[in-house]
């Protein structure tokens, strides 16, 4: 008799949330875990990234594959001509992917939080060490593989045009699994902050397998989107088309991972 039970192997529910994860991914429980609160007054700004303001080149147009991940939506890059370098990175970077992570109600979503203070969703955009290691799936097990940066996502009354090309191919990979491929010239530079201020620290991937293997580096401005765009990606469900459920179940309303002890972690800024 075999039992489907379809269950996942981690997740964000009460069953198989962040509190599990140690259980199956024994890194989830390591010192150096991310998201963290960021406690502004333990913000250390030596010298060391004086004038080293973080750098990127992202390409215009390109094209892209849009996909339900079951835990989100994640764009895959196909990031020849991007570069991440600068900041707190000693070599050059490329862009693999960028996704988000968000919550079931606007006073939370985000997964680094500000004096305690939590953003209603989080962007992350994930590059690995292309001078370095050969694959990002290389660079995900090396301690320096991987520079994620880190975009609070505030309400606001406008909708973010960029974001707006990304949220109108939502409705077409609703279900788990399902993914879309668009060719859309993309303008990163608005998805980020005006302001290049950042607070930067070592950390490791937000989900399992949970890899201490990323330099973040977090913005200290948010952008604003619009709470219809927010609703739109708790539209999403996390389970895909065939596991027939109530309409309203598998909703994909919560995916961040609260946050972990910095620990004797060194917590830089850079800029006021
Ligand atoms: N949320 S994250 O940016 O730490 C992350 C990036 C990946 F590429 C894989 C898993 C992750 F959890
Ligand atoms: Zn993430």
């Amino acid at each position: 008799l075999e039992i489907n039970t379809m269950s996942l192997d981690w997740g964000y529910t009460d069953d198989n949330g962040p509190s599990t994860w140690a259980e199956k991914y024994p890194l989830a429980a390591g010192a150096r875990q991310s998201p963290v609160d960021i406690d502004t007054s333990k913000a250390t700004s030596d010298n060391s990234l004086v004038d080293r303001e973080i750098d990127w080149s992202y390409p215009s147009n390109c094209s892209y594959r849009i996909v339900n991940t079951g835990y989100g939506w994640r764009v895959d890059t196909y990031g020849d001509d991007t570069a991440l370098s600068g900041g707190p990175l000693s070599e050059v970077y490329k862009l693999e992917q960028f996704h988000c992570h968000w919550g079931a109600t606007n006073d939370e979503g985000s997964e680094h939080t500000v004096d305690g203070k939590s953003y209603a969703a989080e962007l992350h955009l994930v590059h690995w060490n292309s001078e370095k290691y050969s694959s990002f799936k290389e660079a995900a097990s090396q301690p320096d593989g991987l520079a994620v940066l880190g975009v609070f996502m505030e309400i606001g009354n406008a909708d973010n045009a960029e974001l707006e090309k990304i949220i109108s191919l939502i409705p077409k990979i609703i279900h788990k699994g399902q993914d879309s491929q668009a060719s859309f010239d993309l303008d990163f530079g608005s998805l980020l902050p005006e302001s290049k201020h950042y607070w930067t620290y070592l950390g490791s991937l937000t989900t399992p397998p949970c890899n201490e293997c990323v330099i973040w580096t977090v913005f200290k401005e948010p952008i604003t989107i619009s709470e219809r765009q927010l609703e739109v990606f708790r539209s999403l469900k996390s389970v895909g088309e065939e596991d027939a459920i109530e309409p309203e179940e598998g909703k994909l309303v919560k995916n961040y991972r609260p946050p972990l002890p910095l620990g004797n972690r060194v917590l830089r800024e850079c800029g006021p």
